[in-house]
């Protein structure tokens, strides 16, 4: 008689996984008697030269590992996607078995032992709700359970067994998508500011949990703001000045010190050649005139806060205010610094792009919509994530490289922000070639060329619900293309003048 473990059922917080210990999920099943949705948990083991030991768990029991159900479900997703289909008849059939016995047939002998206080014996035949195959049940200091190996009990090394990936396959997940849904939308509800939404009328996916929304950069090893006391703010500037709007005289402001100058608007002859005469010895060139980044209040409704032509037609730099000046709260040349002002909603598209961003509201031409955050980590360890992680890990790999020219700064002494597990929604924008939005540099302190923020703006009025795109390659006007290489990523945006690869 085999003898199996089980957990008494005491509400689902009794039964809490301490997650430190799980390593994975590697099956899953329904409970014969309870229905249940059930996982196999795959516990570390002691040492090396144990067999980790094994658990099946109802999915209640799993709340707080639910990232690990996340990443079977994903590995499931692929598994089923590769089998050969089953012809109908015998589709027919396994499914009728699985409803009539749903629990997998045991291949491997079971010897299992209770001497946990935690934990009674019972018989095969008993009504269970977990039971334990090769290890012990155990709980914490906490009250979190955990399996230990058994000696004495069998090493079971062939698990999942083809017989338990069979039944894994044909056995229903939907309770388990339904929770990791919830707990994802959960986070979103509490990340500040305007909400996020969920929405996938296409499968029963979310994002990955792993994922953390984060308000501000995160610094990493080797990383350097500049000191804040670099950062200079204008001092000549007041909030009382003209129209009331913070900074009025681009003349006045220093923090367009190092802003492009607005040569269209040099109509002396003479200006312009002490202009050029500057601009080629490398001299300031602050009294030249210069374009606030944004329509201030006053225009129409709809262009208050968007960018100007002179910016939004270029891939100028933005140097915004900062909390040194002396232009006010209000100044018409602070607006990315305060963050998005627009709901958003991070959608699952269809045609193989995976997640995607839009706003259910209509956007102005020039409208801000949001940052790209993540990781600032240094050169050497971005190419170290992407040489672990793969081609596609580059996707959410963003060099800061704007100033690297013109401040005779190698690609070493770069920074990259890594998005792919702490970010903002913008970490959900896929690449058009014909995108809907540009992305631009925005400083706060015009004398650090590290570390700036990367904002998106629209490039067009965007109608509401429309994909949120832009240019992955951001290039110059006029620079060319370069072939795409055997490992190019192909292009899924589907616009009429799509260049076929995401990038080489
Ligand atoms: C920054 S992520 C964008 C969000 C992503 N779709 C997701 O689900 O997390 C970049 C990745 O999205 C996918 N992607 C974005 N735009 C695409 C496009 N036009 N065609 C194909 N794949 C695209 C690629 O897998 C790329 O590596």
């Amino acid at each position: 008689m085999t003898t199996k473990v089980v957990i008494p059922s005491q509400g689902p917080m009794s039964r809490m996984l301490k997650v430190a210990k799980v390593a994975s999920i590697v099956s899953n099943r329904i409970a014969k008697d309870s229905k249940e949705e059930q996982f196999l948990v795959q516990w570390q083991s002691a040492s090396a030269s144990d067999k980790p030991p094994l658990s099946w768990h109802n999915l209640s029991d799993l709340f707080m590992c639910l990232e690990l159900v996340q990443d079977y479900l994903d590995a499931r997703d692929e598994a089923i996607k590769r089998a050969p289909p089953l012809s109908k008849t015998s589709l027919k059939r396994k499914a009728a078995h699985f409803e009539a016995d749903t629990d997998p047939p045991i291949s491997f002998g079971l010897s299992l032992s209770s001497r946990s206080p935690s934990v009674a014996s019972t018989t095969s035949s008993a009504p269970l709700s977990v039971d334990v195959y090769n290890g012990v049940l155990d709980r914490d200091e906490e009250g979190l359970y955990f399996c230990r190996s058994d000696p004495d009990a069998p090493q079971l090394s062939n698990a999942p067994t083809p017989e338990m990936v069979r039944i894994s396959h044909q056995s229903k997940v939907d309770k388990a998508y339904h929770r990791i849904r919830a707990k994802y939308v959960a986070r979103l509800n509490k990340v500040p500011g305007k909400p996020i939404h969920l929405v996938n009328t296409y499968d029963q996916t979310s994002p990955s949990l792993r994922f953390r929304f984060i308000p501000e950069y995160i610094l990493r090893e080797g990383v350097n703001k500049a000191d804040p006391a670099t950062q200079e703010g204008c001092q000549s500037c007041s909030p009382h000045m003209g129209r009331c709007i913070g900074c009025e005289y681009t003349q006045k402001c220093e923090c367009l010190e190092y802003a492009a100058v607005n040569e269209a608007a040099i109509t002396d002859p003479t200006v312009m050649s002490a202009y050029r005469e500057a601009k080629d010895k490398g001299n300031s060139l602050a009294k030249f005139p210069k374009r606030f980044p944004y329509y201030a209040e006053g225009t129409k409704i709809q262009r208050a806060g968007t960018l100007v032509p002179f910016y939004l037609d270029s891939r100028r730099p933005i140097y915004e205010c900062n909390d040194n000046c002396r232009c006010g709260l209000h100044c018409r040349n602070k607006n990315v610094q305060f963050g998005r002002t627009i709901d958003v909603e991070i959608f699952k598209t269809d045609g193989g792009r995976g997640w995607g961003l839009r706003c259910p509201q209509q956007l102005y031409q020039g409208q801000f919509i949001d940052t790209y955050r993540g990781e600032v980590i240094t050169d050497t360890e971005a190419t170290l994530r992407e040489e672990t992680a793969g081609k596609a890990k580059a996707s959410y790999l963003y060099s800061l490289d704007k100033f690297g020219e013109s401040e005779g700064l190698s690609d070493e002494q770069l920074y990259v922000v890594d998005g792919e597990f702490f970010g903002g929604p913008t970490k959900f924008m896929n690449h058009s070639c014909e995108p809907n939005c540009r992305q631009y540099t925005v400083s706060y302190n015009k004398h650090d060329p590290f570390v700036y923020d990367i904002a998106f703006f629209a490039c067009r009025d965007i109608p509401a619900g429309e994909e949120l795109t832009f240019d992955y390659l951001d290039k110059e006007e006029g620079e060319p293309n370069e072939d795409p290489g055997p490992d190019a990523i192909p292009c899924l945006c589907g616009a009429s003048k799509c260049r076929k690869w995401l990038w080489t």
